[in-house]
């Protein structure tokens, strides 16, 4: 009956979460899956979080249905982050938002919507990406193609052949961007880059498709919306995914939002609804826990602002332990430049190793990144740091 059905070789991140759990080298270090652990090497509660559980802690509450688009508190907290709290276009309700079962769903009700309501449109995904980011357009039916994107050579994106790519792009066809915090290189593009991508994708007619999974973990909550409010004053019609699983430290609630920016207040209700049949014919509604808590976080300006300073911390604290590994890696292995730690920005590093060297790691020393050489530098802290940079050392001298 099955037997046509191919094996799953496993998926290149979390796959790594269970060979990281089964490891049994006591100075194992997971640099692996993107996950923000702390000083500790604990995943951590945040202090609104916890505040925010104790205002809804009642174990034999009822657990009714959500609507199919989720709480309108969860909603309006996504675009309050997203657009700014008084931005223009909300105030014209010309943005439709559902909420989603994490960054992940919401890619998904995005690109089936798409794949229905566009059926000629191709899905452009930048070359390195998200791996997932294929895998879920290609699922809703997309035909999936690569961006030129990140120069190995120079570290740097290569924007004069990705602005001459867009170039040749049909209306319509989606290109699915970073606006900070790039997965997996660490590498962003300048806000003038982004004026200068957003105007041909304008000239172009083509659907950005804004993908923000670490917002304030760049520089700033705005700063890293950049790319989406700027398109948004350029009246572009634009989708953005959002999730919460890393700044709110949600990962197992599933909490997210999918948000589509639309000319006019009508064309924002007929996409709303149709938003809310996709996801009914997905998955039907949305965890209620996580979005009661992202729903009291994000609409308590005291909880708010505790929220935002929890997440600087975070960022400050992974921002420290880029220049900590530059330094010490300097030391071990003079000559070779690791000054691409301390430029790009996020969760995540490209390091450059060869996938040989990332094996060595691993089964050397218990340390995991993903084959791609992307480094999750969230994992490392004051104790592991040394054992790291030695390790890295030692394989960088093959
Ligand atoms: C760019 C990006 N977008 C969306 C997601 C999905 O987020 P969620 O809200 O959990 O559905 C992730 C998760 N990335 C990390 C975990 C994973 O691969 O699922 C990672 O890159 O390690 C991203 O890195």
């Amino acid at each position: 009956m099955f037997e046509r059905v191919e094996f799953y070789a496993g998926d290149p991140i979390l796959g790594l979460m269970v060979e990281f759990a089964n490891d049994t080298n006591p100075n194992k270090v997971n640099l692996g899956v993107g996950v923000y652990y702390d000083e500790d090497g604990v995943l951590p509660v945040l202090e609104c979080v916890k505040t925010a559980e104790q205002r809804i802690a009642d174990p034999f509450a009822a657990r009714p249905y959500l609507p199919m688009e989720g709480l309108p508190g969860h909603r309006k907290g996504c675009q309050n982050l997203l657009f700014g709290k008084d931005a223009p276009v909300l105030q014209q309700n010309r943005v439709a938002t559902v909420a989603t079962i994490g960054g992940s769903g919401a890619l998904k009700v995005g690109a089936d919507f798409i794949s229905k309501w566009f059926p000629q449109a191709k899905c452009y995904v930048s070359d390195p990406t998200w791996g997932n980011h294929i895998a879920i357009f290609e699922g809703s039916g997309m035909e999936v193609g690569k961006y030129p994107y990140y120069d190995k050579a120079t570290g740097s994106v290569k924007f004069d052949e990705l602005i001459a790519f867009f170039k040749t792009l049909n209306k319509n066809d989606v290109v699915l961007l970073h606006p900070c915090c790039h997965n997996p290189t660490g590498v962003d593009l300048t806000q003038a880059q982004w004026d200068g991508l957003l105007q041909v994708v304008k000239e172009r007619e083509l659907i950005p498709f804004m993908d923000i999974a670490y917002q304030g973990f760049g520089e700033d909550m705005d700063s890293d919306a950049y790319a989406i409010r700027k398109a948004v004053d350029m009246g572009l019609p634009l989708f953005v995914s959002n999730s919460f699983s890393k700044n709110l430290s949600l990962y197992g609630e599933r909490v997210g939002g999918l948000s589509v920016v639309c000319p006019t207040e009508e064309e924002a209700d007929r996409v709303f609804g149709q938003l809310k049949f996709t996801v009914r014919r997905i998955y039907s509604s949305p965890p209620s826990h996580g979005g009661r808590v992202v729903d009291i976080v994000m609409n308590d300006d005291e909880l708010h602002e505790q929220w935002v300073s929890e997440v600087y911390a975070m960022r400050d604290r992974i921002k420290a332990m880029r220049l900590k590994l530059k330094s010490v890696l300097e030391s071990k292995v003079p000559g070779r430049n690791f000054d691409y730690l301390t430029t790009q920005n996020g969760m995540f590093s490209f390091t450059g190793l060869t996938p040989e060297q990332v094996e060595r790691l691993k089964t050397e020393f218990g340390i995991y990144m993903v084959s791609n050489s992307r480094m999750c530098v969230a994992g490392l802290n004051s104790s592991n740091i040394d054992y790291v940079a030695n390790a890295m050392a030692e394989v960088l001298k093959d």
